[in-house]
């Protein structure tokens, strides 16, 4: 489903990579967390998958498809297959729950008829059932999420990328976050994550891609957060990382994600 190939992205020639050489393939239906620490690269490798971004070297498929090569006038079809959920939420303030889901339909076209039909539905996916009209400052910050979660899946992408979604929450209501992402996932979308929620790595046991320098370091099913994600990272002009210890050195790369095939051969 998503495929990168010895992806490297430069942003600025005089610092280091942002993303260093990264290869790894998540299959349609996967659940992937990718951490590391403020700095690793997740960001920009959710901006790659969107597009948002380009590969100075190598490539992304993103369902089969190069994404280099998909032209401008075709972003958005791509874009309309990726739901995306962000950290601080970014609702319509000045929208009901219903109008800011029904937005993301309006935009692609959809009728009254199907939108009228279908928000509710996926409002009550996201546990929000009877909440249609309330204004998002009327809701919990676990409500706004879910607003933003039911507004990303609407249109059923393949592909839902959460960057940080419950970075703003407290432990109890982003479990209930994870609940919804879990579900969302149980019924087929591709789900990858960026988060520096141990707790909730380590709860849910999916696979862990772990970046650090824009390298993948780890990349283990079933994984749990290492301590090696929470070493800040050093600046490119500083000492060699000392403090990372054996586990945090950029060699360490057995479980490595080249290897992994994906269901899905790109184009
Ligand atoms: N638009 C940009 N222009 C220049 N450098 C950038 C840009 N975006 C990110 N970077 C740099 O690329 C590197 C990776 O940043 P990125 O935001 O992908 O990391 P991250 O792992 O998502 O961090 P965080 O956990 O803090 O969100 C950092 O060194 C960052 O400063």
């Amino acid at each position: 489903m998503i495929t990168f190939d010895n992806v490297t992205k430069v942003y600025d020639r005089n610092s280091r990579p942002a993303l260093n050489s990264v290869s790894f393939d998540v299959d349609r239906g996967e659940f992937v967390f990718l951490v590391g620490a403020s700095g690793s690269g997740k960001s920009t490798l959710i901006r790659l998958v969107m597009k948002e971004e380009h590969a100075t070297r190598g490539t992304v498929y993103v369902a089969g498809s190069n994404v280099a090569k998909i032209p401008s006038w075709r972003v958005p079809r791509l874009r309309r297959g990726i739901g995306v959920v962000f950290q601080d939420f970014r609702l319509l303030p000045n929208k009901t729950v219903f109008a800011n889901v029904a937005f993301a339909m309006q935009v692609i076209g959809r009728s009254r008829a199907v939108i009228r039909e279908t928000v509710p539905e996926v409002l009550k996916t996201v546990g929000l059932e009877g909440k249609d009209n309330r204004m998002p400052h009327e809701l919990s910050g676990g409500e706004q999420q879910r607003v933003a979660i039911a507004r990303a899946i609407v249109n059923k992408p393949g592909i839902l990328l959460a960057d940080e979604p419950t970075g703003n929450l407290d432990p109890t209501t982003s479990l209930g976050i994870m609940k919804v992402l879990d579900r969302i996932n149980q019924n087929g979308t591709t789900v990858v994550m960026a988060t520096h929620d141990h707790d909730i790595v380590n709860a849910m046991r999916k696979r862990v891609i772990e970046l650090r320098h824009g390298k993948v370091i780890r990349d283990e099913r079933g994984g749990i957060y290492l301590a090696t994600a929470m070493q800040p990272i050093v600046p490119a002009s500083g000492e060699p990382d000392a403090a990372a210890g054996p586990a945090g050195k950029e060699d360490r790369t057995p479980a490595q994600a080249g290897g992994l095939s994906g269901s899905e051969a790109p184009e």
